[in-house]
């Protein structure tokens, strides 16, 4: 299962910067707006140490984390709903993400352009989001003029979704999200089509300075307000500092962080929290050739999850060999388990639990 995360923000704000630094790929980060001309795909690991705690056990030739697919955008200007500055084109690319991370300029520096004027998070995350409310208002409208018709026919389903795309214009006529809407699962499923932008899980990034590290300044604290009241999260990230550590080799990252009193890369929070938006969970696979973690649905079962590795693991589908990560952990590794009783055969009803590792039976 891939995960795509889109990065949306004004112009100028840091975005690529801290693309590159997420990818370590070189695509151009210069201090112009606009210098992202194409959308720039990359994909990257989740940190995470249990990975490393099960390799200390199992020793693989290799470690593959889960992944999530981040996708750099050029910025958006007010207007680009109705196609100012590169607009559309841009917003096409977003509908196709899975979530939503939106990045903030929260540094004071008179050498990089502001293209809305002084800096002021609140202001811009004002623009962003009114032209992703525009972009979508625009969609769910044409959609309601179809459904109308057809509604008028006495189709329900038709009918139904009229309904719900009228709360979605109430609600983006005001310029708010239609996340925040707490559409039911059935309401959320008759839009699903239209791939709302408003409606994909959000995240706020806010680029500080290096002083702003260590101690909040007014904008980062600003942002967190707007944040709290949204129910969204925000991680802290110097964009221009992670970019330097990702150029870094791992002796010298070490030290670096631990000059800036920090513990690991920013990048670490923002690739973690982005995974976390869609309330995914990992269970893992470990054997000598790879330690391997997957991403699957809360509530999947056995061969749904077996299915994330192949569909042929799903369709022969005959057991998943089960040990927790506690336990496997505990027990150091699979004998271990075994002996101490924490090794299980489950079957298809199975409910994969958050860190499991499993281990398919199937028919081929
Ligand atoms: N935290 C930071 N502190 C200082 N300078 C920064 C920081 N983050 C980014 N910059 C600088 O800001 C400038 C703009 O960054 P970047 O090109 O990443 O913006 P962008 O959001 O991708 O812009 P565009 O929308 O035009 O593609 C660059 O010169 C970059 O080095
Ligand atoms: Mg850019």
């Amino acid at each position: 299962m891939g995960i795509k995360c889109g990065i949306v923000g004004l112009p100028n704000v840091g975005k690529s910067t801290l693309f590159n630094a997420l990818t370590k790929a070189q695509i151009a980060a210069e201090n112009y707006p606009f210098c992202t001309i194409e959308p720039n795909v990359g994909v990257v690991g989740v940190p995470d140490p249990r990975l490393d705690a099960l390799a200390a056990i199992v020793k693989p030739q290799r470690i593959l984390p889960a992944a999530v697919e981040f996708v750099d955008i050029a910025g958006l200007v007010a207007g680009a709903s109705k196609g100012e500055g590169l607009g559309n084109q841009f917003l096409s690319h977003i509908r196709e993400t899975d979530a939503i991370t939106h990045v903030t300029r929260c540094f004071a520096n008179d050498d990089i352009i502001h293209v809305a004027g002084g800096v002021d998070p609140i202001r811009d995350i004002g623009i962003i989001n009114t032209e992703l409310a525009l972009a979508d208002l625009d969609s769910v409208t044409r959609a309601a003029d179809r459904a109308a018709k057809v509604a008028k026919t006495g189709d329900k389903a038709a009918q139904a979704r009229l309904e719900v795309l009228k709360l979605c214009i109430a609600q983006l006529d005001q310029a708010l999200p239609v996340r925040a809407l707490g559409l039911d699962a059935d309401q959320k499923a008759t839009i699903r089509d239209l791939h709302l932008i408003t409606a994909k899980p959000l995240l706020y990034i806010a680029n500080v300075d290096e002083a702003g590290l260590s101690v909040e300044n007014e904008y980062l604290k600003a942002v967190r307000e707007l944040a709290a009241r949204e129910h969204a999260e925000v991680v802290p990230v110097c964009a221009a500092i992670e970019a330097e550590i990702a150029q870094l080799d791992e002796a010298d990252k070490i030290d670096f962080l631990k000059d800036l009193g920090l513990e690991e890369p920013g990048l670490n929070r923002v690739i973690r929290a982005a995974y976390n938006l869609l309330g995914l969970q990992t269970y893992f696979t470990a054997g000598v050739q790879e330690v391997r973690a997957w991403t699957v649905k809360v509530g999947a079962t056995a061969p749904q999850a077996a299915g994330v590795i192949h569909t042929d693991f799903e369709k022969g589908f005959i057991r998943a060999e089960t040990i927790s990560y506690a336990d496997y952990i505990s027990y150091k590794g699979e004998s271990g388990a075994k002996e101490a009783g924490k090794w299980r055969l489950e079957g298809k009803d199975y409910i994969v639990k958050e860190g499991d590792v499993l281990h398919f039976r199937f028919n081929v």
